[in-house]
């Protein structure tokens, strides 16, 4: 299953483009794109989770392109975005937000409800169900959005920065969640952080200024540096090698 950006195009109102003609095709269970502040990973996030709008091009995933209405509502369906802010909607309990998010996508309200338990488990919230959804912490928040993406069975899910301001313990707890999520749904997520990629991530892209520096597998990446001594330590030779400065 394959997430296809053909020939796009896109700036911001009328500033410089960030990307002009990028191509990319991303179709590995997991993938990470890595790039520096203001490569566009956000940007391209969005844009595949079709909130953003391209200039020109097109994007696709299994063959169904967000352009029309319908098609936009089966594409979100399938392809969830985990934004770097979420804003739970106030007074929702962690279970109310998951179930919504679900209805949002078309499931009934009671399918919703039952599968709002089920996602939660999956994402270690089961004990926070009846928790108000503003008194979670920031990285149980973004385990919420990708407990929301769950109850409707999305098959592609987009990760911008999931780790970002994660303590140590909360870092691993996601990173055995993208373990586990990889068996079953697409995975594209996009970080700072060059640890652990191999355990992680089959496949990696290196954006930098709006473009394809480097995609292609873990173990092809970390050969760029093949000389240097741990896999974290050739992760930052190989990213520093293709953008020329550290992750
Ligand atoms: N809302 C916006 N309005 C105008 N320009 C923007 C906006 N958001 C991003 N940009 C510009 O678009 C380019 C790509 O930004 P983007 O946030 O996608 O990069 P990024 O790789 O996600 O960076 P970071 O790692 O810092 O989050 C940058 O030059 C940025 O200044």
């Amino acid at each position: 299953m394959a997430l296809v950006f053909t020939d796009l195009c896109f700036r911001y109102g009328r500033r410089t483009d960030v990307f002009s003609g990028l191509g990319l095709r991303v179709d590995s269970p997991a993938t990470v794109l890595l790039g520096p502040n203001g490569a566009g990973k956000s940007t391209l996030m969005a844009l595949a989770a079709s909130q953003l709008t391209p200039v020109r091009g097109r994007i696709s995933w299994r063959d169904v392109a967000p352009a029309s209405r319908r098609e936009r509502t089966a594409y979100r369906k399938a392809v969830a975005w985990i934004p770097q802010q979420i804003t739970p909607v106030p007074g929702l309990t962690v279970r109310e937000q998951v179930a919504y998010a679900g209805w949002l996508k078309g499931l009934t309200r009671t399918t919703a409800w039952e599968a709002s338990a089920r996602a939660l488990e999956r994402v270690r919230l089961g004990e926070l169900s009846d928790r108000k959804s503003h008194q979670v912490s920031g990285g149980q928040l973004r385990r919420m959005g990708i407990a929301g993406a769950l109850t409707h069975s999305s098959e592609l899910i987009l990760m911008d920065e999931p780790t970002a301001g994660l303590d140590p313990q909360q870092r691993a707890v996601f990173r055995s969640l993208v373990e586990e999520l990889g068996q079953s749904v697409q995975v594209l997520v996009s970080t700072h952080q060059t640890e652990d990629l191999a355990d992680l991530y089959s496949h990696v892209i290196v954006l930098d200024r709006g473009t394809v520096r480097f995609q292609g597998t873990t173990q092809e990446f970390h050969a760029l540096a093949a000389g240097a001594e741990s896999p974290r330590g050739q992760a930052e030779a190989a990213y520093a090698q293709l953008v020329g400065r550290e992750a």
